[in-house]
């Protein structure tokens, strides 16, 4: 019997890229079963892209400003993202929304890691919110995107406790080392086994 074809990666980022290099990382095991395909970004010079050079992955960049409009660069980057055939779609620190150009093409195969517990602090300042608030354990979520904001079907989460001496940029590091354990063993369990939506349930295994 054939040994399956590793699951298709698309990785989407728009900074460092600490997540994106975990998932380069696990894909070097054949038993991991993913193989990151191609990594794009919504701006030039970052780290992230720079990670993907370093691992032989191709690469695009789609700004926005360099559309008339956000219909346009939605469209121009699921296209692009198409082109590489993707089983699944990870937005990891992916700073953008994506539209209905996404949803129509990779509905129900885009995932999105979040430094925080969804449904609480969505959006782009997760961890600040989550310390503003006085919580005392905060985490991580991996969820399936939907047409909202941080508000679809959840994947996988993570605990992390919240120090009394946290600043929001200790906080966010402390979450992102256990981050990167939950988005790397959630992505190959998907890989590997499949998983199905059911509502708002997400389940692996066929
Ligand atoms: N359709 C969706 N797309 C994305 C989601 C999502 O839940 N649905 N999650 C984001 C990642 N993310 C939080 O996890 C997030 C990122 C960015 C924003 C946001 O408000 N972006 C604005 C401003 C962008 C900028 O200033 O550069 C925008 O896109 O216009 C909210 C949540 C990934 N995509
Ligand atoms: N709402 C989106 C958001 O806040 N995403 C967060 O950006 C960081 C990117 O780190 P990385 O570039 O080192 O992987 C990650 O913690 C990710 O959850």
């Amino acid at each position: 019997m054939p040994e399956p074809l590793p699951a298709r990666l698309v990785v989407l980022v728009s900074g460092s890229g600490t997540n994106l290099q975990a998932l380069l990382d696990a894909c070097t095991d054949p038993s991991y079963g993913a193989s990151v395909v191609a990594v794009g970004a919504d701006r030039d010079d970052i780290e992230g892209l720079a990670r993907a050079d370093a691992a032989g992955v191709p690469t695009f960049v789609k700004r926005v400003k360099d559309f008339t409009t956000r219909e346009h660069w939605d469209r121009a980057m699921a296209e692009t993202v198409a082109n590489f055939d993707p089983d699944l779609l990870v937005l990891a620190g992916f700073m953008k929304l994506v539209g209905e150009e996404f949803h129509s093409r990779f509905e129900g195969r885009i995932v999105n890691t979040h430094p925080a517990l969804s449904p609480s602090f969505p959006g782009m300042h997760g961890p600040a919110e989550a310390l503003e608030h006085g919580v005392k354990i905060s985490g991580c979520t991996l969820f399936v995107v939907d047409d909202g904001v941080d508000t679809g079907p959840i994947v996988a989460q993570r605990a992390v406790p919240v120090e009394d001496d946290d600043t929001t940029a200790t906080l966010h590091d402390r979450i992102k080392v256990v981050e990167r354990e939950m988005l790397v063993d959630a992505v190959g369990r998907m890989a590997r086994e499949g998983f199905a939506i059911t509502g708002r349930k997400v389940r692996f295994g066929q």
